[in-house]
């Protein structure tokens, strides 16, 4: 029996890059299953990139990167859906269809990934929904529901394949701070039931409240509160 920890992503010397510009160099990190991990650094610095990568919409150039079981290195374009079905990405602009129910919003992503059975879909989709504190939005258009409400269908679809991981792009952005707090605390909770979580955030609040580890896009490189000292006082 392997007693190891489960790495869910290992990127070694990976090298993160926008078209020619080089991002974020020779970057080095673990993330294993069971942690919850911020993603911190001044705007522009390389966040958003990062994540990119890690769900292939960036090629990986240089170095070695494996999540949920794919290189990303040697990833091929028709494998991309196949990895993106064990990821929840919960991005910005990954947003909801505005035309089309919150149901109808789960039941295509369900469609996208290979789901057919309609009774199964519909247990799914139910059950999703209930775990976000949503139970009663299957039939609601987007617009009818706030700003919280909205982010917690978005979180709703990632977790419709119960991803290994959760990679989140500023998740509690544009909300107020309670608001945000109660989509937090859900990541904690899908956390605390064995999904990773990687989240970029510019919330100094949730640093403070919550002593998680950081990695930091600083000048060019990545930090690891696991390694280096990181201060989430100062700006970032
Ligand atoms: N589509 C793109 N094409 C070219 N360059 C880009 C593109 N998107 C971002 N960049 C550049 O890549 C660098 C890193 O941007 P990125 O969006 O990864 O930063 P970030 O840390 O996520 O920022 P923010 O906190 O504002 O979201 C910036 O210099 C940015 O201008």
């Amino acid at each position: 029996m392997d007693f190891e920890s489960q790495a869910i992503i290992k990127v070694e010397n990976g090298n993160i890059f926008q078209g020619m510009d080089a991002i974020l160099q020779d970057v080095n990190f673990t993330i294993e299953q069971d942690e919850f991990v911020f993603l911190i650094g001044r705007t522009g610095s390389g966040k958003s990139s990062l994540l990119k990568t890690l769900y292939a919409d960036l090629p990986l150039k240089m170095g070695k990167a494996e999540i949920v079981g794919f290189s990303l290195e040697k990833i091929k374009n028709k494998e991309v859906p196949f990895l993106r079905r064990k990821l929840g990405i919960v991005f910005q602009d990954f947003q909801l269809f505005p035309d089309r129910t919150v149901a109808e919003n789960l039941f295509f992503v369900m469609k996208a990934t290979g789901w057919k059975d309609k009774s199964k879909m519909n247990n799914r989709m139910i059950e999703v929904l209930l775990k976000v504190g949503l139970g009663d939005a299957s039939t609601k258009m987007p617009h009818q529901l706030s700003g919280g409400e909205q982010q917690r269908v978005v979180i709703a679809r990632a977790l419709i394949n119960n991803p290994s991981i959760l990679l989140a792009d500023e998740p509690t952005g544009n909300l107020d701070p309670d608001v945000a707090d109660g989509i937090f605390r859900l990541f904690q909770e899908i956390n605390k039931e064995g999904t990773a979580i990687l989240m970029a955030t510019h919330n100094h609040d949730l640093l403070r409240k919550y002593p998680y580890r950081v990695l930091k896009c600083e000048k060019g490189k990545l930090l690891d509160s696991k390694t280096a000292d990181i201060s989430i006082n100062t700006s970032f």
